[in-house]
């Protein structure tokens, strides 16, 4: 659907890329540097690589071999970047309208609906919070009826409170039919939102694969992963009268704070590594409600005085951060059965996501 085929030298660093993304919303993701924001503007027009093609469905973007390398104005792109971006003389319903003029014909009532920012329409961005601008620049993006949207660190400049708030609408804008290509650093947007993730590693594609695949694999650490932990799916089996829900994850319950799927949707959770706590046998008297059983799978140690142990439960791979000394006091091993251990609140709300 979206072919990007790059190389590039900037002094020293190379980039040497050749993508072909499904339709949802593709995360890239790496440290700094790796060369997540020059794949984007090379998609986006605004760098022309050494060689390069990039082709949206059937509509060639760019391709240096034939000299061709539309500008950003004619690539037909809905673009989101940290700060919103609007326009300070124009009202919100002008700039939302500023994007549809542009070829756009999304139906700008549908989309005020969606986003919630009726109340917004008359207002300048000057007295928007920071989480309403970005409504309005998701907006704006979607209405210029865009064949890929492009998103550069989106949330990175909001508080964590209206990170959880603008999340859903990522998430209303993946399953609609546009491509969508994300940076981010988080892995708590990574395992809410990617409906695959490339991961990047000094301008090349270390690793491509679901968000399940690639936060819970333990070998990736090394590539500047900080916050690994394990994404898992699991069903709504109900919601109990004292403020949880409980999951149903392939057999195992797992209690949470109250979500507001529905019984019988499926969700995504992230738990993170550091959150998880290890015990040889099944633990009795113990506060935490979420106990998953499983056989160990690897351990890795690195420099320090951690190793990230993964488990093979029956809900999928669970990943915790312990010390090796508490590895070896555990005897941990290879298939060694052993109980991952996780609270309620260690899963924060901006975890849980629609499946
Ligand atoms: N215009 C430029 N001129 C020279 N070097 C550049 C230019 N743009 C990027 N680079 C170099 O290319 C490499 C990749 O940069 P890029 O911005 O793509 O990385 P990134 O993964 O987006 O990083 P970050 O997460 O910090 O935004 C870096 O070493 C950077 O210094």
């Amino acid at each position: 659907m979206l072919e990007i085929a790059l190389s590039h030298r900037f002094g020293d660093f190379a980039l040497d890329v050749d993508l072909h993304l499904p339709p949802g919303l593709t995360v890239l993701f790496g440290r700094s540097g790796s060369g997540k924001s020059s794949v984007i503007k090379a998609v986006a027009g605004l760098l022309r690589p050494d060689k390069g093609r990039i082709v949206l469905q059937d509509r060639v973007l760019g391709d240096t071999d034939r000299n061709i390398w539309l500008p950003p104005h004619k690539r037909g792109l809905g673009v989101i970047f940290q700060e919103g971006r609007l326009f300070p003389h124009l009202t919100v319903r002008q700039n939302l309208l500023y994007g549809q003029r542009r070829g756009g014909t999304g139906e700008l009532s549908d989309v005020v609906d969606m986003l919630g920012i009726g109340d917004l329409i008359h207002r300048r961005p000057a007295g928007l919070s920071g989480g309403e601008q970005q409504r309005v620049a998701i907006g704006r993006a979607l209405l210029a009826n865009p064949g890929v949207i492009l998103a550069d660190e989106p949330l990175a400049a909001l508080d964590e409170a209206r990170k959880g708030d603008i999340l859903p609408y990522f998430e209303m804008l993946r399953d609609r039919d546009i491509p969508i290509l994300y940076v981010t650093h988080s892995p708590a947007e990574v395992a809410r939102l990617a409906t695959q993730v490339v991961v990047l590693d000094e301008g090349r594609v270390l690793r491509q694969g679901t968000a399940r695949d690639v936060l819970g694999d333990p070998a990736l650490v090394p590539a500047g992963i900080r916050g690994v932990g394990a994404v898992l799916e699991a069903r709504v089996a109900r919601h109990h009268d004292d403020g949880l829900t409980e999951l149903d994850a392939s057999g195992v319950p797992l209690f949470l704070p109250r979500v507001s799927s529905s019984v019988g949707d499926v969700v995504r959770i992230r738990i993170a590594a550091q959150e998880v706590i290890l015990s040889r046998s099944r633990p009795e008297g113990l506060s935490a409600l979420n106990i998953l059983p499983g056989h160990v799978d690897s351990i890795r140690s690195g420099d320090g005085p951690g190793a990230l142990v993964a488990l093979r439960t029956p809900a999928g791979r669970v990943l915790a951060r312990v010390t090796q000394r508490s590895a070896q006091a555990l005897g941990l091993a290879e298939g060694v059965s052993c109980h991952a251990v996780v609270k309620t609140v260690a899963i924060a709300p901006e975890d849980i996501g629609r499946g």
